[in-house]
């Protein structure tokens, strides 16, 4: 059942169009990030859903009711929707009991509601404690409560984790997203970090300009992105210059086809690999052979940098492999590709000037 639905919302401060014709829809149940740059209109976006602003034109509406058109507009405390904004702010002068009890009335807060929430986010007996005497982590999962307390129909969160270090950010990801799931909730989370989003959201909305320019599930935006600008940001890619003729491309890596929904014949196209869609052994019969660069060690992978040998028409390959790299800096390699490629047609003079001319707009 669609929750969430957004119609051509657009909205402009001054000289800024901070939401340009956004259209989304999301299902109930389900978690969407919303991924972007900073400045490309993610926390207008919350604050339109959650009523905090005011769209210069058209239309929201949660589970076929309508929060705004041209003719309605409901306000922001009738539209039970949870709302977390940026860094979680606790009211500082009430106890986290009192904080999660804000928004409820009297009989809710005779009930064991704040105790229920208290337990979910994992805060059991802590109710009496000020926000001064929680950790960061703490002082989240306490905003979260807070927000899930009047069981809103839609929870939004604004960069729930951007003050957290790495190490409980990643708990605390896991723990909201369990939680979430396990009350069913329906959420939208504003992250400008891509793994963040591909590995919490069910579906993936990536904005630019304030235009919404992809929304897909994670494995298709990764895969499948729906231009070089989404391609880059959600991760790392690999670009060659190459034509494509009945829907492959011939390079030095053999003949590679191109994936369904790309151009079948394109005199001018930029070809992207992904990082694991290149495979790295010895010299000896593969296509392609050249020279390790650098190694990254991640933990849980490795990136290797690579210089091929035979000039390619790209810049540095960069290859991952899973656990510690077996290569070392200066170490002679053979390189080979699997898998569809995305092919993307290179915009003519033309285009890249009309482009600047309606970003400058
Ligand atoms: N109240 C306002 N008055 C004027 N301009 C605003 C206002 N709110 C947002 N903007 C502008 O609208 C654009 C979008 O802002 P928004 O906060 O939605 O971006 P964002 O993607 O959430 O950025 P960040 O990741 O840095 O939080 C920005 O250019 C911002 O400066």
């Amino acid at each position: 059942m669609t929750k969430l639905q957004l119609s051509n919302v657009s909205k402009r401060f001054q000289a800024v169009q901070a939401l340009k014709d956004v259209s989304l829809e999301l299902d109930a149940g389900q978690m969407l990030a919303v991924l972007g740059p900073s400045g490309c209109g993610k926390t207008t976006l919350l604050r339109s859903i959650a009523g905090f602003e005011f769209p210069d034109a058209g239309a929201i509406s949660v589970d076929g009711k309508v929060f705004m058109n041209r003719r309605t507009w409901v306000r922001p405390e009738k539209r039970r929707v949870g709302y977390v904004p940026q860094n979680g702010v606790l009211f500082p002068h009430l106890t986290v009991a009192k904080n999660i009890a804000f928004g409820l009335s009297r009989a809710e807060r005779k009930s064991s509601r704040v105790s229920d929430m208290l337990a979910l986010v994992g805060m059991d007996g802590l109710g009496e404690r000020m926000p001064h005497e929680l950790s960061g982590g703490q002082q989240q999962r306490v905003a979260l409560a807070r927000a899930l307390a009047p069981a809103p129909s839609l929870v939004l969160l604004d960069e729930p984790f951007s003050a957290l270090d790495a190490g409980l950010r990643a708990a605390l990801r896991e723990e909201v997203r369990t939680t979430l799931k396990a009350i069913g909730a329906t959420a939208i989370m504003v992250t400008h970090d891509q793994e963040e989003a591909l590995s919490m959201a069910d579906r993936v909305a990536v904005m630019r300009h304030g235009c919404c320019v992809q929304v897909a599930d994670p494995v298709s935006l990764y895969k499948y992105p729906a231009d070089l600008g989404v391609a880059r940001f959600v991760g790392e890619a690999t670009l060659l210059q190459a034509p494509v003729a009945n829907g492959c491309i011939d390079t030095l890596f053999g003949r590679l086809k191109v994936a369904s929904g790309c151009p079948e014949n394109c005199r001018r196209a930029t070809i992207m690999l992904r990082p694991e869609q290149f495979v790295v052994g010895k010299p000896q019969g593969q296509p392609v052979s050249g020279r390790v660069l650098k190694t990254i060690y991640h933990g849980h992978d490795a990136l290797i940098y690579l210089r091929a040998d035979a000039p390619l028409g790209t810049e540095d390959i960069r290859v991952r492999v899973m656990g510690a790299p077996a290569f070392a800096p200066g170490d002679r390699v053979g390189i080979a590709v699997s898998g569809d490629v995305m092919a993307y047609p290179q915009p003519s003079p033309e285009d890249e000037r009309a482009g600047r001319q309606e970003r400058a707009a």
